[in-house]
């Protein structure tokens, strides 16, 4: 079962850019993180998977229309930029949610006023950056719905407030396990923590997500036990170097890496794999995005 889909999205913003076409499905029970240099679209295709945008193509939630009623009571958003809250206060949005909003848990939202330690009665506007996306968290959040798209979620907050949201996010998949969390990322330590899936996007196009373990096992550092001639050709290849007299590669593809060596009776001496910090800049890079 999928909680979104979404089939030929395009949208155009400006001259110089083109979201899509995007193909994507997001499976029910799972967390994706999608990660992408500044200015791949990652903002963009959140606002078109919201509903929230003139352009083509269709998404559905749950099987509904995004358009539709249905849909929009079942996910809730947390865009990157929200103007359309910042001349109000907390309060009067609680107030608006509580009379309007089937979905509203409002112990839920006094639960998060407190952990937040959000101001009911200042001016969103007035609030600290952080603040402000601690407050729109908080109201998209004590809505119950079973899909959260959450663009950057975590940027801009403190480190109380990413530890409290990073378990949120796990508590609310524990309560919901046929849910699922979309989210844009650009640090590593919140992939490697909450994700199941990555979706890789760069110049506006995405790819099929991909399970976070078996992407993170094809990035591997290999030490050989001696040089080899022809090893920039290998499959998978990003990196060689020497550390003292013993060659050392860096493999995108450590199956085929590792075959291809085989095949020639190289030596291996030690294999590790590389943490996200290291792999995820690895996979933006233009050469990997057409590999992985
Ligand atoms: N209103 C607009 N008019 C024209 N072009 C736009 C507009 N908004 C965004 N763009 C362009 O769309 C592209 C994608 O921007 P977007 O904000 O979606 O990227 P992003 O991946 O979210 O980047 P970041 O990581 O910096 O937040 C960029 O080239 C940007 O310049």
């Amino acid at each position: 079962m999928h909680t979104l889909t979404c089939q030929n999205i395009v949208r155009k913003m400006g001259d110089d850019f083109t979201l899509g076409p995007i193909n994507l499905e997001i499976p029910a029970g799972t967390i994706t993180a999608v990660i992408g240099n500044n200015g791949a679209g990652k903002t963009t295709l959140f606002e078109a998977l919201s509903g929230d945008y003139p352009g083509e193509g269709e998404t559905n939630i749950f099987g509904h229309n995004i358009h539709d009623v249905e849909a929009k009571a079942a996910f809730s958003y947390v865009p990157q930029r929200f103007p359309e809250v910042l001349s109000f206060r907390l309060q009067q949005l609680r107030n608006l949610h509580a009379a309007h909003d089937d979905s509203w848990e409002d112990k839920r939202f006094q639960n998060f006023v407190q952990e937040f330690k959000l101001p009911l009665r200042k001016k969103i506007s007035k609030l600290s950056v952080g603040m402000q996306r601690k407050a729109v968290i908080a109201l998209q959040l004590s809505r119950d719905t079973s899909l959260l798209l959450l663009d950057e979620p975590f940027a801009g907050l403190d480190m109380e407030g990413q530890t409290q949201l990073e378990k949120i996010l796990i508590r609310k998949m524990d309560d919901d396990p046929d849910g699922s969390i979309v989210f844009a990322t650009h640090i590593a330590d919140e992939v490697q923590r909450l994700a199941d899936y990555i979706v890789i996007m760069k110049d506006g196009k995405t790819r099929e997500p991909m399970e976070k373990d078996i992407l993170a096992q094809r990035f591997k550092r290999i030490w050989l036990a001696k040089p080899v001639t022809g090893v920039e050709e290998v499959p998978g290849i990003r990196e060689v170097s020497v550390e003292g007299a013993t060659p050392q590669i860096l493999t995108s593809d450590a199956e085929a890496t590792e075959k291809w060596l085989a095949e020639r009776d190289v030596q291996i001496l030690k294999r590790e794999r590389l943490s996200l910090h290291e792999s995820l800049p690895l996979m933006l890079r233009d050469r990997e995005t057409n590999e992985v």
